[in-house]
Formats: C-alpha cells, sequence, structure tokens
C-alpha cells in the first residue's frame, strides 16, 4: 500500500498541498483530477520522492519512503513524465533496458534482462522499431517507449503524469486501453494524472479530486465527477448522462 498521510507542502510563503492525505487502492488505477495549479504534479512529485513533504508522510508498506535505498524504491515505483526528451538518441530497445538499471549486478535478475525487454517490446508493439532512434518516432511510439522503461523497471506502482498530453485522440484511448489491461492482467497498482473529465470516469477505479492544495473528494468516480464538484472546482456548468455505455460529462 502507498499512502500520503497529512502531507503539508508549500513553495516559499505559498502553501501548495494543505493536509493531504490519500490512499492508493491496491491494483487499482486511480486518477488525480483537479484545476490548474492545484497542486496535482507537486502531489505526484512527493509521493514518488522527487520532493520532500514539509509535514507529513508518505508511506510504502508502512514505511517512509525515503527510508528505502534509491534502488529498491525503483523496483517498487516507476513514473511516466508528461514530457520526456531526456535519452531520446538513444534507439527504442537502449532505451527500455534503462529501465534493468536497478537490477544491474543482481544475477538473477540480470539472467532474464533479455526476456523481460523482449516481453515489454512485443506487449507495447514497439518490435517494428526497436532499433530506431526515439528521437525520429511519432508523439504515441514514444509515449510508448517511456511506458517501456517503466514497466521495464516492473515496478508494482506506476505513476503517469498527464499522460495523453500529445496524443491525439485515436492514440489516447489507445493509450488509456492499454493503461487498462496491463492493471488487469499484471495487478499493477496505477496513479495518473487527467485532465479529460470523460476519461477519468471511464478508466479510473478510484478519483481524487484536488483544489486549491486540498482535497475535495475521493471515491468511485461518478462519486467525485459530479455536477456540484465540477461547478465548486472549476467553474463549470455541466451534467453527467447516463447511458448505458457508463456515465458521461457534458459542459453545458
Ligand atoms: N518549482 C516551483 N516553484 C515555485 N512554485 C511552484 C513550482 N512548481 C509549481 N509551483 C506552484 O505550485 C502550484 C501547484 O502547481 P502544480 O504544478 O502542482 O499544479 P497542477 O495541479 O499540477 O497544475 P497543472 O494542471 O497546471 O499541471 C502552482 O501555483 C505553481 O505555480
Amino acid at each position: 500500500m502507498l499512502e500520503a498521510k497529512n502531507i503539508n507542502f508549500s513553495y516559499g510563503k505559498k502553501q501548495i498541498l494543505d493536509d493531504v492525505s490519500i490512499k492508493l487502492a491496491e491494483h487499482q488505477i486511480t486518477t488525480l483530477i483537479g484545476p490548474n495549479g492545484s497542486g496535482k504534479s507537486t502531489l505526484f512529485k512527493l509521493l514518488t520522492r522527487s520532493q520532500k513533504a514539509d509535514s507529513g508522510q508518505v508511506l510504502l508498506a508502512d514505511k517512509d519512503i525515503w527510508q528505502y535505498p534509491a534502488r529498491d524504491f525503483a523496483k517498487e515505483v516507476a513514473i511516466v513524465h508528461q514530457k520526456n526528451d531526456l535519452y531520446d538518441d538513444l534507439t527504442v530497445e537502449e532505451l527500455i533496458k534503462m529501465g534493468r538499471l536497478p537490477y544491474v549486478g543482481l544475477t538473477k535478475e540480470i539472467d532474464n534482462q533479455d526476456e523481460i525487454i523482449k516481453q515489454v517490446i512485443e506487449y507495447l508493439e514497439l518490435e517494428p522499431v526497436k532499433n530506431k532512434l526515439v528521437s525520429q518516432l511519432s508523439g504515441g511510439q514514444q509515449q510508448r517507449v517511456w511506458l517501456g522503461l517503466a514497466l521495464a523497471q516492473q515496478p508494482r506502482y506506476l505513476f503517469l503524469d498527464e499522460p495523453t498530453t500529445y496524443l491525439d485522440l485515436h492514440f489516447q484511448m489507445r493509450f488509456l486501453t492499454l493503461l487498462k489491461n496491463l492493471n488487469q492482467t499484471t495487478k499493477l497498482t496505477i496513479c495518473m494524472i487527467l485532465h479529460d473529465l470523460n476519461q477519468a470516469l471511464h478508466y479510473s477505479d478510484q478519483v481524487v479530486l484536488l483544489s486549491q492544495g486540498k482535497i475535495k473528494s475521493q471515491g468511485l468516480p461518478e462519486e467525485v465527477i459530479t455536477e456540484a464538484n465540477v461547478k465548486e472546482s472549476f467553474d463549470i456548468n455541466c451534467r453527467i448522462i447516463e447511458t448505458e455505455d457508463g456515465k458521461f460529462f457534458q459542459q453545458l
């Protein structure tokens, strides 16, 4: 279980997160939503050890995340950032291999390293481009490569910061469906930030709504993405429509 308990965080005098507590339900997809500047990326940074909270704790299996050696933490938690242009002069295969770095030197894992890389490449349908430079791929392919790097780490928790931002509608759907399948087949616990409320409604098991650094609501998608919450946090009038394919958000 990965959970944040009563986290506070400020940049200078500006309080960004105010007494935030959140539990990532095991083997489920949790989506963070909220207006620009509400603190979503900051919360991500605190959950993934890129920043330290001023007070409060982030616990992984009941142990403070800062007590884990970096290598051990990397075996538990992998992150796909919104924009990843570091190392894009490597080939697809070389880049995905970097996901095995936390395991280098451990003989057992090293033995099946090539098999793991092969499986990841196959799963993400990157076989035809595996020898191409990452910088030469389309945005959709690149996003799958960055996901491949994270999956090669074989983490138990996968964090994705606005993973669909640079993808067209088709690839957004494909990418989110891929994540959902991954979650269902491997039991990976996923936490992502999304702006699209319909995507949040359809691809999440749990949604957390942040607004002005506080958690306004968390629970099932349809409990959180309500007309009242959307009005209060985004200042948007909307209607939640119920169809046989589920609930949909419609802006009025
Ligand atoms: N490095 C920084 N130094 C100072 N202030 C920062 C820094 N990074 C973010 N902030 C501020 O912290 C607040 C929360 O930012 P954060 O990026 O966490 O919000 P967000 O909800 O992810 O926003 P968005 O939807 O726009 O990505 C904003 O007011 C932002 O200006």
